[in-house]
């Protein structure tokens, strides 16, 4: 645990103070007692969501074995948790405010471990929606720093048990996290059974190895991206020059860009077939629209345009 911390903070943060953010589990109050033995100095945030009941208790609670593991302050950061998605999705957007509203300047660290990536990597692979969704967690995606994603969980269990904390299990699992509980009790038990073994760490790999070569292509798609737009539209005869992976990246940061939601990998490939499959094609409907409006690109004069269409019409 404490290599894993030193090998994160020489490369990312080597001074200074860090942020933990704990919840109370065993992977984050392990990581709370590598951070205080290698960093300068070390704050704990704890988020009550006050979901459940006793939820300040069990805040507290982290709080206090975290000012025993010798952090300099440990903070409980009360959320009011509201919004339309999943509760869990509002949980989490709630949290990571909270959090980067009171880390200061110091990177905040979590305790993301190995077999989360391997399990956010299979649940990125069986939704299919591309190479992105299965480039699993950064190490480092300014503030949040992640030193345990090399670490198995079983590491961080055993940490806790040497030094004599007991970690705190939540007992409710949301129907996204039973998804999750069953790939790691059942599904990655089986697959590394049939497969004899280190398939949390492969899958971990194929993470890395995907997000190093999608960070190219994305840093070539924007250097593209530059050129091809003018006037917030895409000119199709520029774009047409590159290969698909890459036409694809800047059609979709230029759709993101321009007011798209939650969008699928099919629509996105319908609407680079306006450009590499063109038969006059009538527009493309994406995510994003309003419950009076559609959202729709269509090829117009050598040039893709995104507006709304009038859903009456359609
Ligand atoms: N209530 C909390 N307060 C502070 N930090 C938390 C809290 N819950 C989770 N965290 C932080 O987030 C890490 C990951 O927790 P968990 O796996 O429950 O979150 P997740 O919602 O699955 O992750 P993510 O939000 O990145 O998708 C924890 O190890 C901890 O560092």
């Amino acid at each position: 645990m404490r290599l894993a911390l030193r090998g994160w903070l020489r490369r990312y943060h080597s001074h200074g103070r860090v942020c933990v953010a704990l919840s109370g589990g065993a992977d984050s109050l392990a990581l709370t007692a590598a951070a205080v033995a290698e960093a300068e100095s070390v704050d704990a945030l704890i988020v009550d969501h006050r979901l459940q009941e006793g939820s300040d208790v069990v805040a507290r609670a982290a709080a206090d074995q975290a000012l025993a593991l010798g952090v300099r302050s440990a903070r409980v950061l009360t959320v009011d948790v509201h919004g339309n998605g999943s509760l869990e999705a509002a949980a989490r957007d709630a949290r990571y405010e909270a959090l980067d509203g009171s880390r200061g300047d110091a990177p905040v660290l979590l305790g993301h471990t190995l077999d989360d990536q391997a399990e956010t990597v299979l649940l990125g692979l069986a939704r299919g929606s591309g190479g992105r969704s299965i480039q699993g967690m950064q190490a480092f995606d300014d503030p949040w720093g992640r030193p345990l994603l090399g670490v198995r969980r079983g590491v961080t269990r055993a940490a806790c048990e040497d030094l004599s904390i007991t970690p705190w299990e939540d007992p409710h699992n949301t129907d996204d996290e039973f998804t999750r509980v069953r790939l790691r009790h059942e599904a990655l038990p089986l697959l590394e059974e049939i497969l004899a073994g280190g398939v949390a760490e492969a899958l971990a790999r194929t993470a890395t190895q995907l997000r190093e070569d999608g960070q190219v292509l994305d840093a070539l798609a924007g250097a593209v991206l530059l050129r091809v737009v003018v006037d917030g539209e895409v000119e199709v005869d520029t774009l047409a020059e590159s290969a698909g992976a890459i036409r694809r990246r800047v059609l979709r940061s230029w759709l993101l860009g321009s007011g798209a939601k939650a969008l699928t990998d099919k629509q996105l490939r319908a609407v680079d077939a306006l450009i590499a499959d063109w038969r006059g094609q009538g527009g493309v409907a994406i995510g994003g629209g309003t419950p009076e409006s559609r959202l729709v690109v269509v090829r117009r004069r050598g040039r893709l345009t995104v507006g709304f269409e009038d859903r009456r019409r359609v």
